[in-house]
């Protein structure tokens, strides 16, 4: 469905850090994503999962390899404030997010009382988003993306946000989803999320994969180079 080839990501940083005003955060990077599956990212701060969620829904291009995307499918990226725009109000980001995610208008209008209302934003969901707290923001992001459809769900740590009682509802839907037939790419820090939703791991460090396969096994490798 999607494939990484060799992808490399640096970044330009100010002069005499890293390498000469080089950081390398993806080192020829290659796997492929198979339809319907679900597939955890696993590793350290700052190793480059985001970046690589970013490179799959094309939002940053790699510096070196390329992404191969099957003709015509779409992949979105799920990320808490990621492209909200603060003067228009909860309803009309919603249906900007719907429509940029592939929907028509007349889809994107039918989604709307349908993600006012699994948002329970209430009255907000008229108000501008930039009078929203961050957890606000987040379930309108989730929502957006969760009732919306895309080919490729790209997840960031989304579900770790919010209070108690939405993450909930927000991993059941989220559950739900992923064990029908939506191919997801999943990021997180949560070894019980990624056992419990994922069919395949893949572990990253220093730009480089050091796992992939079986959640728990990948997991359990992850852990045992943390202790040594
Ligand atoms: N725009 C940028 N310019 C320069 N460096 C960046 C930029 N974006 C990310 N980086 C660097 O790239 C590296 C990877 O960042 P990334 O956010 O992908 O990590 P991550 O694995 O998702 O981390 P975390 O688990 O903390 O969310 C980090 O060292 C970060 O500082």
């Amino acid at each position: 469905m999607l494939e990484l080839r060799d992808v490399s990501l640096s970044f330009q940083t100010s002069k005499g850090t890293f390498d000469h005003g080089v950081h390398h955060v993806l080192d020829q990077v290659s796997f492929k994503l198979y339809e319907n599956e679900t597939l955890g990212i696993i590793g350290r701060n700052g190793v480059g999962k985001t970046t690589m969620l970013r490179i799959m829904a094309e939002i940053l291009a790699p510096t070196g390899g390329e992404i191969v995307k099957r003709p015509g499918k779409t992949a979105s990226l799920l990320t808490i404030g990621l492209g909200h725009k603060l003067d228009l109000s909860g309803r009309d980001n919603a249906m900007l997010s719907a429509m940029l995610q592939g929907a028509t208008k007349s889809e994107a209008l039918a989604y709307l009382e349908q993600i006012k209302a699994f948002s329970e934003l209430g009255d907000s969901f008229e108000e501008p988003v930039k009078t929203y707290s961050a957890g606000m923001k987040s379930r309108l992001g989730f929502t957006t993306a969760l009732l919306t459809h895309v080919d490729i769900l790209l997840v960031d740590e989304i579900l770790s946000v919010g209070d108690a009682e939405f993450r909930k509802k927000a991993e059941k839907a989220m559950k739900e989803r992923m064990a029908g037939d939506q191919t997801v790419v999943f990021v997180s820090h949560s070894d019980a999320q990624v056992k419990s939703l994922c069919d395949r791991a893949i572990w990253i460090d220093q730009g480089k994969i050091c796992a992939q396969g079986d959640p728990e096994e990948v997991i359990a490798e992850y852990r045992a180079s943390m202790r040594k």
